[in-house]
């Protein structure tokens, strides 16, 4: 392949051609002279739209396909939403960069109330995240959590449409897409816990890349890359999937990080909660340490309940 070019993996949807165009533009920024080429593609988890995620099954259900074809050397990158990427890698790949993240809460949607607490009993409330179910029923067991997949255009269709009072979608999304008037009260990390990575974009490619690596290299925010091996070292630890509600959500001030967590299960009956904190250079051990406390507080019933084995 040309040295001079590098192709990005990407899906269709218009979040992930915004972050792949995001990429191209930082890249072309830091080495003039690079062409930077798209190669669009369809996963699995784009074409099943008719099912629930967590019942789709099997992990990285968005970025299989986007791996194939950087092994195959088809493409060079794939450029992610950290939150859609699993934990482990296959052989061969890594997340080599992590760039500055975005807003990572969650935003509340409608065009007829404020916020959560401004809802009727009884609303209707679109998501299709165990995560945001689950937080949400804990605050307001009243309300009606039914199903809603699509791309954010489709999502915000269907809000639209009539089919639900409110919907709840991740801000990061919104505002990269220029939708952020559509968002009506931002959801506090105190009120819903974020996923693991929620806001931030990974670059993934081959880890004997050496030409790709250092070219990726100036991309790397070293805060986003703390708080999210933070967040991600919980959930490894915690091994779970997307059938358990999980939330991760660090934040650093000077050198010390804070992280906080939860385990719940999907109606919001119960929720365990911890929080971990150390030097930033810690991250990893602190995702670690804030995974055992869950588990020794009852996290380990409820994800042992959902995975039968
Ligand atoms: N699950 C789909 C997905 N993956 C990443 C984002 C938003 C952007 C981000 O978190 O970086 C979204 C949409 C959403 O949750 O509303």
């Amino acid at each position: 392949m040309s040295q001079n070019v590098i192709r990005i993996a990407t899906r269709k949807s218009p979040l992930a051609l915004w972050q792949a165009e995001f990429v191209k533009a930082e890249l072309e920024k830091f080495h003039p002279g690079l062409t930077v080429e798209l190669l669009p593609m369809s996963t699995k988890g784009d074409i099943i739209l008719d099912t629930p995620l967590a019942k789709v099954g099997g992990k990285g259900l968005f970025v299989k396909e986007l791996e194939i074809a950087m092994l195959d050397g088809r493409a060079d990158i794939a450029v992610h939403s950290i939150k859609d990427v699993p934990v482990d890698f296959p052989d061969g790949l890594g997340l080599e960069v992590i760039c500055e993240r975005e807003d990572p809460r969650d935003a509340f949607v409608s065009n007829d109330y404020k916020s959560i607490d401004d809802l009727p009993k009884g609303a209707v409330v679109g998501t299709s995240s165990l995560r945001r179910q689950c937080q949400i029923r804990a605050m307001r067991p009243d309300l009606k959590i039914t199903d809603l997949r699509g791309n954010v255009g489709t999502r915000l269709g269907k809000l639209d449409a009539g089919n639900y009072d409110a919907i709840i979608l991740a801000a990061a999304g919104l505002k990269r897409l220029k939708l952020e008037e559509r968002i009506s009260s931002f959801i506090s990390a105190e009120e819903s816990l974020p996923a693991n990575g929620q806001g931030a974009v990974g670059i993934e490619c081959r880890t004997d890349d050496e030409r790709v690596k250092a070219l990726l290299a100036p991309l790397e925010h070293t805060e986003t890359r703390y708080r999210v091996t933070a967040e991600r070292a919980m959930n490894t630890h915690l091994q779970g999937g997307c059938q358990v509600p999980i939330g991760a959500f660090a934040e650093i001030q000077g050198d010390t990080l804070t992280l906080r967590g939860l385990v719940g299960n999907p109606d919001g009956s119960k929720i365990i909660t911890g929080t971990s904190v150390g030097p930033k250079t810690d991250a990893k051990a602190i995702g670690i340490t804030l995974a055992k406390e869950l588990l020794s507080k009852g996290a380990k019933e409820i994800l042992d309940a959902v995975y039968i084995k």
